[in-house]
């Protein structure tokens, strides 16, 4: 069996929505999936029967589909589809340290993983502005993939008649202000959490999400923590999904008291993100972790930085 050159994709998990930021703002946290693409020769048994070979590692691995409908291997065939190429025969092997569907940007990992292990395969037909618009399409909004491609805290802005194309704006991130996320051993599907969400909204809520998305953004780029408890206020997405979250006021009352300048929902949940001082970061895991052993849920409670690089590629030699 001759073996090609594996591609290593390493793509870091994703906070997104920070409160009032709804389907536009999230940014990459130093947590990080890998997906490793070796293109086969179609010489051998196997390849005749099947396109690809997955293996998967890490936490939960055993969760993840190993089969076709892997979503990884999914964007994988989009991109292919979308240059006009055959897509070749393929081992897959992921290592996960995102846990699933906990709001933590796994699907976008997977999503992005497999467009830029193709693209590399590939031989970079596409330009990364162009994997991160099928990147979008695929996900159905661009605030964990954007993020998880080009690192740092991203907004991305719809075009329209005159910006043709996503904008995408670096939102800068102060170095005082420190996420921490919460994970309770419970899942909730993005697509479970969208379903409780209404249709429309009332121009009482729309001008309060605009007003605090405002704020928001000055806070994070100011580094006023002050500001924080208010601008990660929403009403679009938070009201109805707290109820999917048992746990949710005691946890965010207890990470308040520990000193936390404010707590919202990592991305769909349950995950909860707060942002806090670096001295008070240590304490606010504590009472978060602990507040929701109190619930009665088991919940591994950490403190991230923001990843600025975003998806890194690595070709290693042949073998
Ligand atoms: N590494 C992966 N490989 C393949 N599929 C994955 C991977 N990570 C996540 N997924 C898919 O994405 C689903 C979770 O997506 P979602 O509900 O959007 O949650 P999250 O908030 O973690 O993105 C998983 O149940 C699985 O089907
Ligand atoms: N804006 C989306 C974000 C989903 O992020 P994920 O990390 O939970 O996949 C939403 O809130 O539905």
């Amino acid at each position: 069996m001759s073996i090609h050159s594996p591609v290593t994709v390493t793509v870091p998990a994703t906070t997104a929505n920070l409160g009032p930021g709804f389907d536009c703002i999230g940014a990459a946290l130093t947590l990080y999936n890998k997906f490793t693409f070796t293109r086969l020769s179609s010489d051998t048994p196997w390849e005749t029967e099947r396109a690809v070979r997955i293996r998967v590692s890490g936490i939960e691995a055993n969760q993840v589909k190993t089969d076709e409908t892997n979503l990884a291997y999914q964007a994988f065939l989009k991109l292919y589809n979308q240059i006009g190429h055959t897509p070749p025969p393929v081992q897959l092997k992921i290592d996960l340290d995102v846990p699933l569907a906990r709001g933590l940007g796994s699907s976008a990992t997977a999503i992005v993983g497999g467009l830029v292990g193709a693209n590399q395969l590939a031989g970079e037909p596409l330009s990364q502005t162009e994997v991160m618009q099928l990147a979008i399409a695929l996900e159905g909004h661009p605030d964990n993939v954007v993020p998880a491609l080009l690192g740092g805290c991203r907004l991305a802005v719809r075009g329209d008649a005159v910006l043709k194309e996503w904008e995408i704006c670096d939102i800068p991130w102060h170095d005082q202000i420190v996420p921490v996320v919460a994970i309770p051993n419970f899942e909730l599907s993005t697509q479970e959490a969208r379903q409780v969400l209404p249709n429309q909204v009332s121009r009482a809520d729309a001008i309060f999400n605009i007003a605090h998305f405002g704020l928001l953004v000055r806070a994070l780029a100011t580094g006023r923590g002050d500001w924080l408890q208010t601008a990660l206020q929403d009403t679009l997405h938070q009201p109805y999904r707290q109820a999917l979250i048992p746990g949710y006021e005691a946890v965010q009352t207890a990470a308040l008291k520990a000193g936390a300048y404010g707590v919202t929902i990592s991305g769909a949940g349950p995950t909860l993100l707060a942002l806090v001082d670096p001295m008070q970061a240590e304490a606010v895991v504590t009472a978060m972790a602990e507040a929701w052993q109190e619930v009665g849920i088991s919940a591994i409670a950490r403190s991230h930085s923001i990843d600025t690089q975003g998806t890194q590629s690595a070709i290693a030699p042949a073998i």
